[in-house]
């Protein structure tokens, strides 16, 4: 039997099929498609109903991909995100976007309800305005009808599998980006949700992932022509399944997940929810079999993503990659840096004016060409990579040999080579598809096929190629750290 695994991206999202032949995982992609945000007004909103006809367009492929035979499906997606379902069981409205602006000075208004060490000790959650804590915060304080009708809310990978099979369940890794969930007591953090005005009533108690959570619902198998495959609960933030991904073999570990956010850390047993972590803002997110998951949001390939979006549409024709990296490499090494989590690069209207007006802003050349403004990107981000790395090891207690860089992000080979040299350590890169392997192999698990999550990363790295990237210029990079570390006041 094969599994099914559907990875949404903050950009776009595919359907895999993976199964194990000969001690090998093999994958199969069956359908790829865009994942659109749709501006309203002065909101802005996932194609929620887009995504789901998307997904049973999935399902169909596969089922003829695999001559019927699939035994599993499971859906991991970005974190944060929700919809509200009514008491008529149908959904209220369509999710927000986590870029949207209406958070914009949420965090402020509910650390003068709660205090910001109380927030951090109760959720061992990173502070980030998009947080759904913040998002609720927003919806109450704007009068959101949404909110006011609400009987459950549930985040997207929930949503979609209640459209799927008619059942809702909540799944815990996804449940503790909101940051209202409390990993000490393993439930929905009551103070924290009524500090919002929330009752805690419309948040269900999450599950484990591995558990099975209902089956395609009659509806749906009447419609697709398929049989009632059952749904596992996976790891169902993506970054949760990118890190149960990686092959790592030993048991502590530094990875990170680069794709349109770069996810930073290491995987720990207990949350660390220490005075240190909290100044750093680290994060504690749910991982898979008892774990958690010590990261750092770092901005990531957005600026780069962003930057190429603002040129097409001013040039109104395509760009490609390998031109804009090719630019890259030619233009001169460390000419002006940035801290790629300033916020105000979370959402600007035009990305390279806005890295621009920052080189302007702290007296360094300000960068012109696309080559310019990518190469700025890439070598900020590495000095980024650099900072939480170190800062891992010193929350973690653990020093370690590399770094496993999973996720689409990999293919952008000077991101990688610029990575080990600022760490000045080997990078191993791959495999690309981190959260799709890391859902598959949850649902492997689940079904027997393999023993458990150690057996699976052994699998993986025995899989799929992972390049080495071994460090070059340190010297050049040691002294650049120093100099950025001034630029970004860290
Ligand atoms: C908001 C982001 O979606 C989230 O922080 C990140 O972990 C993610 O889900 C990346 O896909």
């Amino acid at each position: 039997m094969k599994a099914l695994a559907f990875d949404l991206g903050a950009g776009s999202g595919r359907a895999v099929l993976g199964w194990i032949e000969e001690g090998r995982i093999v994958i199969q992609e069956v359908h790829r498609f865009s994942n659109e945000p749709v501006q309203v007004g002065g909101r802005l909103h996932w194609d929620i109903l887009r995504l789901y006809h998307e997904i049973k367009q999935g399902i169909r492929s596969a089922w003829r991909a695999a001559d019927g035979q699939i035994g599993s499906i499971g859906i991991d997606s970005w974190a944060v995100d929700f919809g509200l379902i009514g008491r008529n069981g149908e959904l209220l409205a369509n999710p927000y976007h986590y870029r949207d602006s209406h958070t914009a000075n949420a965090i402020e208004e509910v650390l003068a309800v709660v205090p910001e060490t109380e927030v951090f000790a109760r959720s061992g959650i990173q502070f980030l305005p998009f947080n759904t804590l913040y998002q609720l915060h927003a919806l109450k304080r704007d009068h959101n009808p949404a909110l006011e009708q609400a009987e459950h809310l549930l985040m997207i990978p929930d949503l979609l599998r209640y459209f799927l099979t008619g059942e809702m369940h909540s799944e815990f890794t996804n449940a503790t980006t909101t940051q209202a969930f409390n990993p000490t007591t393993g439930k929905w953090d009551e103070r924290l949700l009524s500090a919002v005005g929330v009752n805690s009533a419309i948040m269900l108690p999450p599950v484990q992932p591995g558990t099975e959570v209902g089956r395609l619902s009659e509806a749906v198998t009447r419609e697709l022509g398929v049989a009632a495959i059952p749904l596992i609960a996976v790891g169902e933030h993506d970054t949760a399944s990118a890190v149960a991904g990686v092959p790592a073999l030993q048991p502590s570990f530094a990875y990170l997940s680069c794709g349109t956010w770069s996810l930073m850390g290491t995987e720990v047993k207990e949350p660390v929810l220490s005075e240190q972590a909290q100044a750093l803002n680290f994060t504690n997110e749910g991982g898979v079999y008892g774990t958690y998951r010590l990261l750092k949001n770092i901005m990531g390939l957005w600026l780069q993503e962003e930057s190429k979006r603002s040129w097409e549409k001013e040039a109104g024709t395509k760009l490609s990659y390998s031109d804009l990296l090719g630019r890259a490499e030619q233009a001169e090494p460390f000419r002006s840096l940035i801290d790629p989590d300033d916020l105000r690069f979370l959402n600007p209207s035009d990305m390279p004016a806005e890295i621009a007006a920052y080189c302007r802003e702290t007296g360094q050349p300000v960068p012109a060409s696309d080559g310019e403004i990518i190469r700025c990107i890439l070598e900020s981000l590495a000095l980024k990579y650099r900072f939480v790395f170190e800062k891992t090891q010193a929350l973690s207690g653990a020093v370690y040999e590399g770094l496993h860089m999973v996720g689409g992000g990999i293919q952008n080979e000077m991101l990688c080579r610029f990575t080990a040299g600022a760490l000045g350590k080997p990078v191993w890169a791959g495999p690309a598809e981190g959260s799709v392997l890391g859902n598959l192999a949850v649902q492997f698990i689940a079904s027997g096929e393999v023993a458990d999550i150690t057996e699976a990363r052994k699998l993986i790295g025995e899989s799929f190629d992972i390049k080495v990237y071994e460090p070059e210029a340190s010297a050049r990079w040691n002294e650049q750290y120093g100099l950025w570390k001034k630029i970004a006041g860290l």
